[in-house]
């Protein structure tokens, strides 16, 4: 896999920087976000993370953003396979994205679903709302995270699923008609 890495100088350490975070989470708390799970599979294994930091670029030619965590324990995983598949999820979708946000072991975390492959072999979850099946062609590292920017290759839409969404820590429903 051949990617552009980009790195940015963090700030200094400061005092004051623990409670300017705790304010910062407060306020993202109020950007309600879309939920996915974030999924990829290839010569380093197969893995998958809840993800709320998923944006638009450009749609000339496709490009989405991910937000990944350097501490997540799926991080190699991402690294090295260089794909991944961005599943917008659905609003029964709650209890997958809790399992895929917290500590659960990897094979136990796609046990809970049905999955599918397109371009990249990244697993597509049955049900989604839609889903990004994505080539990584960009890194760029600020703070604790790499900001991946990924060429979709194909997508597939439900037009009929309810969405999903996380606001005030808590998920909510949203109607598709
Ligand atoms: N972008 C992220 O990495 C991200 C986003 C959402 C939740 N989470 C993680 O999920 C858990 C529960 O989160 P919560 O929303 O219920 O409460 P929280 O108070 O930990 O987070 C509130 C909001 O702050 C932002 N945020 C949280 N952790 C972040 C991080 N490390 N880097 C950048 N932005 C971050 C997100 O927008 C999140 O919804 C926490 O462990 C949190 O770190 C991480
Ligand atoms: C609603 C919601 C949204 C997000 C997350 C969690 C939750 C609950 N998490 C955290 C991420 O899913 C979590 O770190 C891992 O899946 C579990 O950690 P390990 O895989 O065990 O390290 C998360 N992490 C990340 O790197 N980027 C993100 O955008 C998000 N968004």
């Amino acid at each position: 896999m051949q990617v552009e890495t980009v790195t940015t100088t963090p700030p200094a350490p400061s005092a004051s920087i623990p409670d300017v975070r705790l304010l910062f989470r407060e306020g993202m708390a109020r950007l309600g976000a879309a939920v996915n799970i974030v999924t990829t599979d290839g010569p380093a294994g197969r893995a998958g993370f809840t993800a709320s930091a998923v944006c638009s670029v450009s749609d000339t030619p496709p490009t989405l953003l991910v937000c990944l965590n350097r501490q997540a324990s799926v991080y190699d995983t991402f690294k090295r396979n260089g794909v991944l598949c961005v599943n917008t999820l659905a609003r029964d979708h709650e209890a997958i994205s809790r399992l895929f946000g917290g500590k659960t072991p990897m094979a136990e975390r796609f046990a809970s679903a049905g999955w599918s492959t397109r371009e990249t072999g990244a697993p597509v979850l049955d049900g989604s709302v839609v889903a990004f099946d994505c080539r990584v062609t960009k890194v760029v590292e600020s703070g604790t995270h790499d900001v991946l920017f990924c060429n979709v290759l194909s997508i597939e839409i439900d037009h009929a699923r309810d969405g999903l969404v996380y606001f005030a820590r808590r998920y909510h429903g949203l109607s598709a008609g």
